[in-house]
Parts: structure tokens; C-alpha cells; sequence
């Protein structure tokens, strides 16, 4: 169904290039206070884009096979599938420009709603203004605070140190770091280049009243339910910088191939869990991501034959946080990370993805990751620390991570 808006966009659409659009749409979305999510999948070939009309943004658990279309924005510490949904009130995608209004079935605000249409409108017919050439986009008053390399590298040996007395097996830490954001930033144009440098990636720009605006190219999928019921996720770790050669040609240590195996035990264990058999488990092999290499298995299951349509909902709930951004046991790492990282990851590590549009749900890890602030921006990056780490080491692997979004900021 078409909305007036819908219509007028579509019959002026013609003259705009890709960036206008959603230079536009951005710009709308900030000046009415609403969310606004856009990305483009891996290997995909069409960016598209979500607008919900609400000011406040809906706080619930996650159920997959019960929600409407929208995106979704989970936290680290998301406990039991909580998270951010932006509601698919306007959804677009690049290869046609054709808007879909989803919101008909949600008491969206129809003030709203009118509101965003006439402003698009407006650009459209006044021209672009100024606000949406500079791509201004929401920005969070938390800043999440700045830690050393000398903390991070004390964490790592509390880490190690844990591992060594048996508290755990493998810990994830993390650390932020600032870098200073050119004068004419373009949160859009950050948002083109990175699909452009990062094909692979699911590459993704939310801007969310009250949670800031996010900019990711992240190489992990964490759940994902296609049209034909068929779910997948992935066991991530182990890095390396890619340097001059080829997937094939990379050779990994013992502690990457036991810090990847973890992971992929972890996944099994959860089909153990609920007595999940018929499941195909693909690799290790090297994959690429950005400069740098990791070791991925892929595990699929075919929803209908297993007969188990929530399986997507349920190993959400089982899986997050993994073993590649959390640890194992699960519990143990998570109160180890929240009492000692010294800084809230918010949305890095967490869940983030369409969910039911054109009966597909593609939810990644959020890695690989920035939060746009004014004039800076905060990275976000982890490794994974076993008994064999040397902090050093793991400090370099996380700057090495941040260098994805770096690269491409300045
Ligand atoms: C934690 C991050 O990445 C994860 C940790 C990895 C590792 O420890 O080798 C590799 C890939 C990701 O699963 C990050 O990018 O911040």
C-alpha cells in the first residue's frame, strides 16, 4: 500500500542520486527526533533502509517468529533476548527507491508520520538544506570513557590469571579507544565507503534518538532465518593480519585453532541442549574479513525437517553473548567482563539486524563497530584471551580490529 509520501518520493526520486536519498531520509529522521537504520547484507547489492515513526523506542524481547518487520539493536548484556526494535514504519531499498509502508498493522503516530512525509516533500521540492548535506545524525550523551593500554594489558593477565586457577576456559576483553572526526564527516558517505571497501561485511549505520549513531562492518552472523526456514550461525575466531596472502596460504596456531574450536563446541552444546541432531557443520576454514583472517565454521539446519520453526528465537536466547565475544562458561566471563573491562560496551558485541523483512531474519554480531559522537568517534574492538595470551599481543589484535572502521574515518 502507498502512502501519499510514498507516491510524491517516487515520482521525484528519479533526479536523486543514491547518496541524496539517504542523505534525505537521514536528515528527515533527524529533524522528527525518530530512529532510522540503514545497511547493505554480505555480498549483497542493494542498501536498504528503515524509518520507524516513534519517538521512543520500543524496549522488548525478541521473538522471531511473532514480530513484525523491523530492526533490531541488542545490547552485550541483553538478558533474555531484550532489545531495541526499530519498527519497519517506511522500509526502502537502493535498487528501486520503492518505499513499503509496513506500519499499517502498528498504531504508528499518524502525526508522525504526516510530519516525516511533508518534510521529505519539502527536500524534495525545495532542495536539499544544508543539514542534510553535512549528513547531522542523533548523537548519545553517554560517552563511554577512554581506557589505557596499561588497564587493558592488566585486565588481559586477570584474564589469563583466571583461566590459570580454572575459573574459566577463554575470556573475551574489549577496550574503546577516540579518534578525532574530520570537520566535514559524512556519516552517509562513512556509510557508502565502507560497503564499497567491505563487500563481505554486513555493513550498517543506525542513528536512534537517545542511543546515538553506530557504524559497523561486522564479519559475524549470529542467527539467521532465510525464506526457506533454513537457519545458520557461525563459530568466529582467531585473527591474524591477512598481509600479502591468500586464505589458502594461511597457517594458524595452536591457541586460534583451540580459541575457534571453543566457540564452535559452544554452538554444539546449545543444539544439545535441546536435542537438536540434524544439524550440517561446515569448516573450520580461513575466511577474510577486512586486512585481517579468522578461522569460521558454519552450522545450517533445516527448520521444517527438524521441525522446530523458533529455533531462530531459541538459540538467540542460548547463543548471546557467544564464546566469541563473551566466553566460556558463559555466566563465569560475562561477571568477570562487567566487573573488570571498566567501560559499558553498549551496543558493541551485541545483536544487531533486519528481522522479518521479505521473510528473511539476518541478525550479525555487532563488531567491527564506531559510535559517531560530535567531532569524534569511539571504537570498539576485543580478543579473545586464552591460557597461552601475552597481553601485548592482544592489545595489537584489538587496534589491528579498530583499524577496519579507522581506515575509512579519516
Ligand atoms: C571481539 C571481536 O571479534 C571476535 C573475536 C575474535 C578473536 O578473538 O580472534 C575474532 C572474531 C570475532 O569473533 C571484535 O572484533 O571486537
Amino acid at each position: 500500500m502507498k502512502t501519499h509520501l510514498l507516491q510524491a518520493y517516487q515520482s521525484k526520486s528519479s533526479a536523486l542520486s543514491e547518496h541524496q536519498v539517504f542523505r534525505i531520509v537521514l536528515s528527515a529522521a533527524v529533524q522528527h527526533n525518530v530512529p532510522v537504520a540503514f545497511w547493505r547484507k554480505p555480498n549483497g547489492t542493494e542498501k536498504e533502509g528503515i524509518v520507524g515513526f516513534c519517538n521512543q523506542l520500543p524496549y522488548k524481547q525478541v521473538d522471531l517468529e511473532e514480530m513484525g518487520s523491523g530492526f533490531v539493536l541488542g545490547a552485550f548484556e541483553s538478558k533474555e533476548r531484550q532489545a531495541y526494535v526499530i519498527p519497519a514504519d517506511l522500509y526502502f531499498k537502493s535498487n528501486n527507491f520503492e518505499f513499503s509502508n509496513f506500519g499499517n498493522g502498528r498504531s504508528t503516530s499518524s502525526d508522525l508520520k504526516t510530519a516525516f512525509g511533508q518534510t521529505l516533500d519539502q527536500m524534495l521540492s525545495d532542495g536539499i538544506p544544508e543539514s542534510a548535506l553535512q549528513s547531522e545524525f542523533h548523537v548519545s550523551t553517554d560517552t563511554p570513557s577512554h581506557l589505557s593500554q596499561s588497564h587493558f594489558e592488566q585486565i588481559v593477565s586477570q584474564g589469563i590469571q583466571g583461566i590459570k586457577d580454572g575459573l574459566f576456559k577463554k575470556v573475551v576483553l574489549s577496550r574503546t579507544k577516540e579518534a578525532t572526526l574530520p570537520a566535514n564527516y559524512d556519516v552517509v558517505e562513512n556509510f557508502f565507503t565502507l560497503c564499497e571497501a567491505y563487500p563481505a561485511a554486513f555493513v550498517s549505520m543506525v542513528s536512534v534518538p537517545g542511543l546515538g549513531t553506530w557504524v559497523g562492518a561486522s564479519p559475524e552472523t549470529l542467527i539467521s532465518v532465510d525464506e526457506n526456514q533454513v537457519f545458520r550461525t557461525v563459530a568466529l575466531a582467531g585473527t591474524q593480519a591477512k598481509g600479502n596472502q591468500t586464505t589458502a596460504e594461511a597457517r594458524w596456531a595452536q591457541k586460534e585453532i583451540e580459541e575457534q574450536a571453543l566457540v564452535g563446541r559452544y554452538i554444539i552444546n546449545c543444539f544439545k541442549k535441546i536435542r537438536l541432531r540434524e544439524y550440517d557443520e561446515q569448516g573450520p576454514r580461513t575466511v577474510a574479513a577486512a586486512h585481517l583472517l579468522h578461522l569460521c565454521s558454519t552450522f545450517a539446519v533445516d527448520m521444517q525437517s527438524a521441525n522446530f520453526p523458533q529455533l531462530g528465537t531459541v538459540m538467540l536466547e542460548l547463543l548471546h553473548p557467544t564464546s566469541a565475544v563473551c566466553g566460556m562458561p558463559k555466566e563465569e566471563t560475562l561477571a568477570f567482563i562487567l566487573a573488570n573491562e571498566g567501560y559499558d560496551r553498549a551496543l558493541y558485541s551485541g545483536f544487531i539486524g533486519p528481522v522479518n523483512i521479505e521473510q528473511r531474519t539476518d541478525l550479525f554480531v555487532n563488531l567491527r563497530c564506531m559510535q559517531a559522537l560530535k567531532g569524534k568517534a569511539v571504537l570498539y574492538a576485543g580478543a579473545g584471551i586464552t591460557e597461552d595470551s601475552e597481553p601485548i599481543n592482544e592489545w595489537k589484535e584489538t587496534e589491528l580490529k579498530m583499524e577496519t572502521m579507522l581506515k575509512h574515518i579519516q
